[in-house]
C-alpha cells in the first residue's frame, strides 16, 4: 500500500532564522524591549502594538518566538494565543504581565505558553529565558520536520516501508528521537531491529553527536559482559593488564544499543538496573563514579513477558527498559514491503557496471508468498545471491533459493496428488487434481522444450494459444525453463 503524502501545512513553515515578535501596546516598553534583543542577543526583532497586529505578522511570516503583553486594547494576549494554537502556528510564546497581573500569567501558562516575565523584566533573566526558549523552538522544529519527512517518504535512514504498520512505527520514532526515553525493540530474527536503533539514533538531536554503540549481550559470558559494557582498571583480574574503556563510556552523549537483552545473566541484570536508573557506575575493580549521558535502546526477540514470569528476567529492569516499546512486525506481515525492500537490494546489490536487475511478475509473486522466517534478512540474503546469477538483467524464478518455496512440479506438492478428503465434494476435488495434473504437465513440457511454446505445444498436443494461456493461469515463469533439460 502506498500512503499519500501529507498535504502541504497551511501554516507558514518553521522560521529558518531565529525571528521574535514582541507584542506590547506600550511604545517604550515595546521599543526597549526590541532593543535589549536586539543588542544583547543579536536578534531580528519586529513588533506590534496589539494582538490584531501580531497575528496578522505572524499569518505573514514565520517567527520562532512570540513575547507578548496580557492586557492590550482591541485583541489581547489570551485572545492571541488561543488563535496561535487554533491555527497550529509554530512559534513559542512568552507572556509579559505586570505584577499585579500574576493571575492571567498562570492561566497563560495553563494554556501551554513557554514562560512568562513580569514587566519591567530584568536584562539578564530575560535574555536567559529567550535564550532557551529559542534553543527549544528549534530543536521542537526539527522534531516535527524530521516527522514530516518520516510521514510522506515511507523511508528513514535506509528502514524503507510502505506498510501503515510500519508507518506508525516511523511517527513513533520521530517522537522518541526528541527525548531521552529508554526504547524496547521487539521482534523476530532479521526484521530490522538494529536498523530501527540506528535510526532512533540518527533522529536523535541530544544524542546523534556520540557514537552508537552496539553489544550483542547474547555473545559474552557474564564476566566479559560486565568488562564489555562498564570496562575495568588495570589489574583488576587476570589478565587486565590495561586499563579498558567500557561501551557505556563510550557511548556517552551517544545510543548504547543492547541487543538480546533476554539474554543477560541475571547478575548482570542487577548491575544494569543500577546505571539506567542512577546513570552511572564504576569501572570494574575501580573505585570512581562513572557519570554517563546515554540512550538506551535494548532489543529483543524473546516473550520478556514470559521471561519475566519464568523468573529469568527481572521485572524492575524489564519495566525500566519498556519504557517506549516498539514491535516490528515480521515481513509476513507486511508484505506490501516486499516489492520495495526487494528494488532496494537488487541496487544495493548492484554488478559492478551494470543496472540494477528487475525481477519477473512470477519471481516477485513467489517472493510475496514466502513467509520469510528469517525476515528481511533472509530476504536480503536471497535477492544478494539472485543478483549474481540473473541472467539478461532479470530476477527469474530459478535465481531464488529453493526455500523461498520454489517448486519446480505442481501447486499441489507436499500433498499426496489422490489425498482423498470426504469434509469436501468430490466434483471440487476432481477439478482440483486435474488442475494440479495438468500444472505438472505443462511444466515438464516447458521444461523438455527449454520454455518453447511451440515445442511445448507439440508435445502436449494444444495450440500455441492455449499454453500461452495456461501458463499465465497457472502464473508459470516459462523464462526459467530456458538453458534447463
Ligand atoms: N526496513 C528495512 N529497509 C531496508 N533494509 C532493512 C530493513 N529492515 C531490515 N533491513 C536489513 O536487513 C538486515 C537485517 O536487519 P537487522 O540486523 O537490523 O535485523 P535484526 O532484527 O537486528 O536481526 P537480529 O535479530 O538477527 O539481530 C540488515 O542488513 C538491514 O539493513
Amino acid at each position: 500500500m502506498v500512503n499519500e503524502p501529507a498535504p502541504a501545512p497551511s501554516v507558514p513553515a518553521p522560521a529558518p532564522v531565529q525571528r521574535v515578535l514582541v507584542v506590547e501596546d506600550l511604545e517604550d516598553t515595546r521599543t526597549s524591549l526590541q532593543e535589549l534583543l536586539q543588542m544583547s542577543l543579536k536578534l531580528e526583532v519586529d513588533t506590534a502594538e496589539d494582538g490584531a497586529a501580531g497575528l496578522a505578522m505572524l499569518r505573514a511570516k514565520p517567527y520562532s518566538l512570540v513575547i507578548t503583553d496580557l492586557r492590550m486594547p482591541r485583541v489581547g494576549g489570551m485572545k492571541l494565543i488561543e488563535t496561535i494554537q487554533a491555527e497550529k502556528i509554530p512559534v513559542t510564546v512568552i507572556v509579559t504581565t505586570g505584577n499585579g497581573n500574576i493571575k492571567d500569567a498562570v492561566e497563560a501558562m495553563r494554556m501551554g505558553v513557554y514562560d512568562f516575565l513580569t514587566k519591567p523584566p530584568d536584562p539578564q533573566h530575560l535574555q536567559i529565558i529567550v535564550q532557551r526558549a529559542l534553543r527549544d523552538r528549534a530543536l521542537q522544529d526539527e522534531v516535527a520536520a524530521l516527522r514530516r519527512e518520516l510521514g510522506e517518504r515511507h523511508t528513514f535512514q535506509n528502514v524503507l516501508s510502505r506498510s501503515p504498520k510500519m508507518v506508525d512505527l516511523f511517527e513513533l520514532i520521530g517522537h522518541v528521537a526528541g527525548t531521552a526515553s529508554t526504547v524496547l525493540i521487539r521482534g523476530e530474527t532479521g526484521t530490522g531491529k538494529e536498523q530501527i536503533a540506528r535510526a532512533i539514533h540518527q533522529a536523535s538531536a541530544n544524542y546523534r553527536t556520540g557514537e552508537f554503540v552496539a553489544v550483542n549481550c547474547g555473545a559474552l559470558n557474564e564476566n566479559l559482559l560486565e568488562s564489555e559494557l562498564f570496562g575495568h582498571e588495570k589489574g583488576s583480574y587476570t589478565g587486565a593488564d590495561r586499563k579498558r574503556i567500557g561501551r557505556f563510556e563510550l557511548a556517552h552523549k551517544g545510543t548504547l544499543f543492547l541487543d538480546e537483552i533476554g539474554d543477560v545473566p541475571m547478575s548482570m541484570q542487577v548491575k544494569l538496573l543500577r546505571v539506567l536508573q542512577e546513570r552511572r557506575f564504576e569501572r570494574v575493580g575501580g573505585a570512581e563514579p562513572i557519570e554517563i549521558d546515554v540512550r538506551v535502546v535494548a532489543a529483543t526477540h524473546q516473550d520478556m513477558e514470559k521471561l519475566v514470569k519464568d523468573g529469568k528476567f527481572r521485572e524492575d529492569l524489564y519495566y525500566r527498559l519498556n519504557v517506549v516499546r516498539i514491535d516490528i512486525p515480521p515481513l509476513r506481515e507486511r508484505t506490501e514491503d516486499i516489492p520495495v525492500l526487494v528494488s532496494h537490494f537488487c541496487q544495493k546489490f548492484v554488478r559492478v557496471g551494470q543496472k540494477p536487475p528487475t525481477i519477473s511478475p512470477e519471481a516477485l509473486d513467489l517472493l510475496t508468498k514466502c513467509p520469510w522466517p528469517g525476515n528481511v534478512r533472509q530476504l536480503e540474503n536471497a535477492i544478494e545471491r539472485a543478483c549474481v546469477t540473473a541472467r539478461d538483467g532479470v530476477i527469474r524464478t530459478k535465481d531464488l533459493p529453493p526455500e523461498v518455496g520454489r517448486r519446480p512440479e505442481s501447486s499441489a506438492a507436499g500433498k499426496h496428488p489422490f489425498h482423498v478428503d470426504l469434509n469436501r465434494k468430490l466434483p471440487d476435488q476432481l477439478s482440483e487434481l486435474t488442475a494440479a495434473f495438468e500444472e505438472r504437465y505443462i511444466r515438464r513440457a516447458l521444461k523438455r522444450s527449454r520454455g518453447h511454446v511451440g515445442k511445448c505445444a507439440k508435445i502436449t498436443g494444444l495450440s500455441r494459444r492455449s499454453i500461452t494461456d495456461k501458463i499465465a493461469q497457472y502464473k508459470i515463469d516459462k523464462e526459467q525453463f530456458k538453458g534447463e533439460e
